[in-house]
């Protein structure tokens, strides 16, 4: 049984349709790519999947059960979520924040316990960032908050963990850190990633770390192609997605070992 079912799925706004008839499921230890220009419907497509959107057609099953009958926080419990974005309002500390990831199975009022607090402990340290435990979280850099989001879904212990965007803010080297750090929580946990990205290098990463990855090109209500990343992130389909014209490009990273690039060359008018 797939771990995440979607079947028929249709949603849309009050006056635009986002997507219909969307058919995929993701399997355990799988990273599942979410490709598409802006304004697509990804974020919206994960919305449904966490429960915060309900579908007007079709159904989504989480681990076998129909999403609409989940207990409210029960979700919680399956997927975490690393926000796009995220409001800084109240200077908690950051420990404080990794510690709310644990909210799912401590309650949203009670004291976390010593176990609760370790894994928060840990999950930092995944991130690299357990020297900035007492900082106040509003005076973090817009990569560091990043992380630290990463941290909180990390002690959130659920086999799925949803990202948007989640390089969005980073430089170069925490970017790479979360892809590497993705690759650890897959290979190691199998816990399954999916991910609404902008870079569609990402992918050839993944599938590059001989990971299970999988690529959808959202595209025109529905997906374009689904498939691996050498299948379907091709420089026809770029055009057709993004209006771009590119070249893939393969660079040897070892023995026996390539990484595929895409490389932007020009818009199409
Ligand atoms: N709450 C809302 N009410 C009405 N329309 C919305 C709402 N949220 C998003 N939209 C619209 O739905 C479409 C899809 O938005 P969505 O945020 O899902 O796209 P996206 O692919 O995640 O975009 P991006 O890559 O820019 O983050 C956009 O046209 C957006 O303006």
């Amino acid at each position: 049984m797939s771990l995440l079912q979607v079947i028929e799925a249709g949603f849309g706004y009050e006056r635009q349709e986002i997507f219909r008839k969307l058919n995929f499921q993701v399997e355990k230890g799988e990273i599942f790519c979410l490709l598409g220009p802006n304004g697509c419907g990804k974020t919206t497509l994960l919305d449904c999947i966490l429960g915060v959107r309900q579908l007007n057609a079709g159904k989504i099953l989480l681990n076998g059960q129909d999403l609409n009958t989940f207990r409210s926080g029960q979700i919680a419990r399956y997927i975490a979520y690393v926000p796009q974005s995220h409001e800084r309002t109240f200077p908690y500390t950051v420990m404080d924040i990794v510690k709310m990831g644990r909210a799912a199975y401590t309650g949203r009022f009670s004291a976390p316990s010593k176990l609760d607090k370790a894994i928060a402990r840990e999950a930092l340290e995944m991130v690299g960032l357990f020297h900035l435990r007492h900082r106040p979280y509003t005076q973090l850099s817009g990569g560091e908050a990043q992380l630290v989001m990463v941290a909180r879904a990390l002690a959130q212990k659920t086999p799925m963990i949803i990202m948007d965007e989640p390089t969005a803010h980073l430089d170069f080297k925490h970017e790479l850190e979360v892809l590497e750090t993705i690759v650890e929580l897959v290979g190691d946990s199998q816990i399954s990633i999916i991910m609404a990205t902008h870079f569609p290098n990402h992918s050839f990463y993944f599938e590059n770390k001989k990971l299970p990855t999988r690529v959808a090109l959202m595209h025109d209500h529905n997906f374009l192609e689904l498939g691996r990343p050498s299948e379907v992130i091709a420089e026809e389909n770029m055009k057709t997605l993004y209006g771009v014209n590119t070249r893939l490009i393969s660079c040897a990273t070892g023995e026996r070992s390539e990484l595929k690039q895409l490389v932007p060359i020009s818009t199409i008018s």
